[in-house]
């Protein structure tokens, strides 16, 4: 009975239901901001419970909308919510709910993508990384037009253990078009692995909740939704930088269909193409004929290394982007100039296909 009772403590009290609310304030969903509203409070209930629990936990929402979902962290017995909503019309609704949970709701009326999410609470709720995570949650049913630039800039941020990743290995509830989330969770050798799952499988364990059926939604989407969780590792999988492993996965998997060693020598210009390629794959230990579907994280990780290494003796490799020189190529030629004219760079820093290794 005591814990009934402890248990109400937190429930918000009766109020207008999220479709109500849409309904007083004149809520269209609009498009260019993604707007596909959950009014199940069963499905936002379900959607909420995969975090864990939330009792006295601090949690930052992106998009909270007409607040469906604010009211399943709440009634979940969070301790404070920020919120972070772009689309102003649904300020006046959240202040409602904001006062009928006195002190546990905060609104930021602001973009997420430049939101400080390394401020919004106190440090003293910060965990040591190698400690458990800390009662910080990230939640969202996110905006489809923000969630992969969204994730990778998390992801960033865990390697590099700032933003919402300051506080500790914070944990992330959210939502993908079921396309997406499949890539997030494709293991090795499955048809939808992709540059995403490696990105997100080296820094997290990333787990496939639930798919929500498009029909949930209002308006309905053109795709199925699915819920991910995500929970920072201790020990990532590749240690190196952020944007060395983006780059290295970016030009293996540039290539999907082939083997993995024609993605790989784009790393390097033409000129030492062929014998850098070989070098990388033998220190690496691994097959040249493997597609990138089938290599495992390991794999990708002992080819980050052997590509850090080679660069630690040629740091110019650095900065050689294949796709960059391919465009100075095509414009030299439409132009009939030389490849130097078109460099921000000095060609001295710039790895060029003709400049020797
Ligand atoms: C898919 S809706 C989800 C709404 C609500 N949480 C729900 O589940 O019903 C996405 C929400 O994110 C908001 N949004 C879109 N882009 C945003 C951005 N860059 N920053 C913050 N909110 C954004 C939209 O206005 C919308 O309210």
């Amino acid at each position: 009975m005591a814990a009934s009772g402890k248990l109400a403590s937190f429930r918000l009290p009766p109020m207008p239901t999220v479709s109500e609310l849409i309904k007083l304030y004149n809520l269209r969903a609009e498009k260019h901001l993604s707007q596909n509203f959950l009014l199940d409070m069963k499905l936002t209930d379900k959607l909420v419970r995969q975090a864990g629990s939330l009792k006295d936990a601090h949690v930052y929402e992106v998009g909270p909308g007409p607040g469906g979902l604010t009211r399943s962290i709440l009634n979940a017995g969070a301790k404070e919510a920020i919120v972070v909503e772009k689309d102003s019309r649904f300020i006046p609704g959240l202040k409602l709910l904001s006062e009928a949970a006195p002190g546990r709701l905060r609104i930021v009326h602001g973009d997420i993508l430049t939101y400080r999410m390394d401020r919004g609470f106190l440090q003293n709720i910060s965990k040591p990384w190698e400690e458990d995570p800390p009662d910080l949650h990230i939640i969202g049913n996110l905006p489809f037009s923000v969630s992969t630039p969204l994730i990778i800039k998390w992801l960033e941020s865990m390697s590099n253990r700032t933003g919402p990743f300051n506080y500790g290995r914070t944990r992330l509830t959210l939502t993908f078009q079921r396309e997406v989330a499949e890539r997030l969770t494709a293991s090795t050798g499955s048809k939808q692995r992709s540059r995403l799952s490696v990105m997100a499988q080296y820094l997290c364990t990333v787990r496939n909740c639930f798919t929500i059926p498009g029909r949930a939604f209002v308006p309905k989407p053109e795709v199925d939704v699915g819920v991910l969780h995500f929970t920072p590792l201790v020990q990532p999988q590749i240690q190196q930088p952020f944007k060395l492993v983006e780059k290295v996965v970016r030009n293996i998997f540039q290539f999907r269909r082939k083997h993995c060693h024609k993605g790989i020598e784009k790393l390097f210009p033409e000129a030492c193409r062929a014998k850098l390629t070989q070098e990388m794959m033998q220190k690496a230990d691994v097959d040249p004929t493997l597609r990138p579907t089938e290599l495992t994280i390991p794999q990708i990780k002992a080819l980050v290394d052997a590509y850090a290494h080679i660069c630690n003796h040629e740091p110019n490799f650095l900065n050689y982007e294949f796709r960059e020189e391919l465009q100075l190529k095509n414009l030299s030629k439409q132009r009939n100039m030389p490849m130097d004219a078109f460099m921000d760079t000095p060609a001295s820093t710039q790895p060029s296909s003709q400049q020797p290794c």
